[in-house]
C-alpha cells in the first residue's frame, strides 16, 4: 500500500500533500522578511528602483520553474504555456538595457540578489571573514533521486564565496579555481545551512572555503580562490 492510499480524511490528504510539495521543493515561499544580516548588507546598493516588486516577481519565476520541472501537463496546457511565453517574451525583449543597468541578479538588497540561475542564499550571519546562511534547493535544480544536480552546488559555491570574497570593502576579485567534494546526497526541499569563510588573504589572493550541511550531515565542501583584479582587468 503506497502512504497514499493509506490516507483516511481530508487532513491527512493536506498533509501528504504539504510534505510532498515540501519534498518536492514546490510552493516555497520566497524568505524576504527576514533580514540580511548586517555586515552582509555592507554590500548592499540601497534604493534599487522597484527592487521589492522585482524581488516578488522572480519569486514568481522561481515557484513557477519548480512547477514546470514537477509537471507533467497534458498538451492543451503545453500549448497555452508555450503562446503565454512566447507573449512575454515578445513584451519584454524591447524593453532589453546594457549590462550595468539590468535588475536580474543586480539587486543586492534582496536575498538571492533577484535572479533565478542559483537557489536563493538567505545570509542570516556575517562578519568580515565568515558568512553563515540556509538555502533550499527547490525541485527545479533535481539532478536525479531526490539528489540536488551536482552542476547546481558548485554555482551555489561560487555565489555565496565570490560574494564573501568581494565583501568588507575588499577590491574586486574572478574565481580562479573551484574545487568542490560532494561527501553525501544534498537533499531537494530541505533546509540547509551554510558557513563560508576566509582561510587566508595574501596578496591578490584569496581562500576561501565552505560547508553545506543537512542538519548535522555534511552534503558538500568547497574551495575556492579568488583572485583580485589588476585595474583595468575585466
Ligand atoms: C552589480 C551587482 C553585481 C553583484 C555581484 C555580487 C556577487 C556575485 C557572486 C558571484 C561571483 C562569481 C565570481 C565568478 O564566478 S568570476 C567568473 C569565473 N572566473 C573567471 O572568469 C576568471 C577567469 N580567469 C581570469 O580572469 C584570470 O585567470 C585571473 C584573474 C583569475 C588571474 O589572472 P591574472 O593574470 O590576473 O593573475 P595571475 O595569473 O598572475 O595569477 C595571480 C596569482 O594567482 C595564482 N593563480 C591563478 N589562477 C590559479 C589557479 N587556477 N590555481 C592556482 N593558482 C592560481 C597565480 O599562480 C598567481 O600566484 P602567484 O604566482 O602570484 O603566487
Amino acid at each position: 500500500m503506497t502512504p497514499r492510499e493509506n490516507v483516511r480524511n481530508a487532513d491527512e490528504i493536506s498533509t501528504v500533500i504539504r510534505d510532498d510539495n515540501a519534498m518536492l521543493g514546490l510552493g516555497i515561499p520566497e524568505r524576504h522578511d527576514v533580514p540580511v544580516a548586517e555586515s552582509w548588507a555592507a554590500l548592499v546598493k540601497p534604493g534599487d528602483e522597484n527592487s521589492t516588486e522585482y524581488g516578488d516577481m522572480i519569486a514568481q519565476l522561481r515557484d513557477f520553474l519548480n512547477y514546470v520541472t514537477a509537471a507533467r501537463p497534458d498538451s492543451d496546457t503545453v500549448a497555452a504555456l508555450r503562446d503565454d511565453l512566447e507573449r512575454w517574451g515578445r513584451r519584454l525583449a524591447p524593453m532589453a538595457v546594457p549590462e550595468r543597468d539590468q535588475m536580474f541578479g543586480h539587486l543586492r538588497d534582496l536575498h538571492g540578489r533577484g535572479q533565478t540561475m542559483s537557489p536563493t542564499f538567505v545570509a542570516t550571519e556575517a562578519d568580515r571573514d565568515n558568512v553563515w546562511g540556509t538555502v533550499r534547493f527547490g525541485r527545479y535544480f533535481l539532478g536525479g533521486n531526490g539528489a540536488v544536480h551536482g552542476g547546481a552546488i558548485p554555482l551555489f559555491f561560487d555565489e555565496v564565496l565570490g560574494r564573501l570574497a568581494n565583501s568588507s570593502g575588499r577590491r574586486h576579485s574572478r574565481t580562479a579555481y573551484l574545487n568542490t567534494d560532494y561527501r553525501s546526497v544534498t537533499p531537494v526541499g530541505v533546509d540547509l545551512t551554510v558557513h563560508g569563510w576566509f582561510v587566508s588573504e595574501e596578496g591578490r589572493k584569496r581562500v576561501l572555503r565552505a560547508e553545506l550541511r543537512s542538519g548535522d550531515v555534511v552534503c558538500a565542501e568547497a574551495e575556492g580562490l579568488f583572485v583580485r583584479l589588476n585595474p583595468g582587468q575585466p
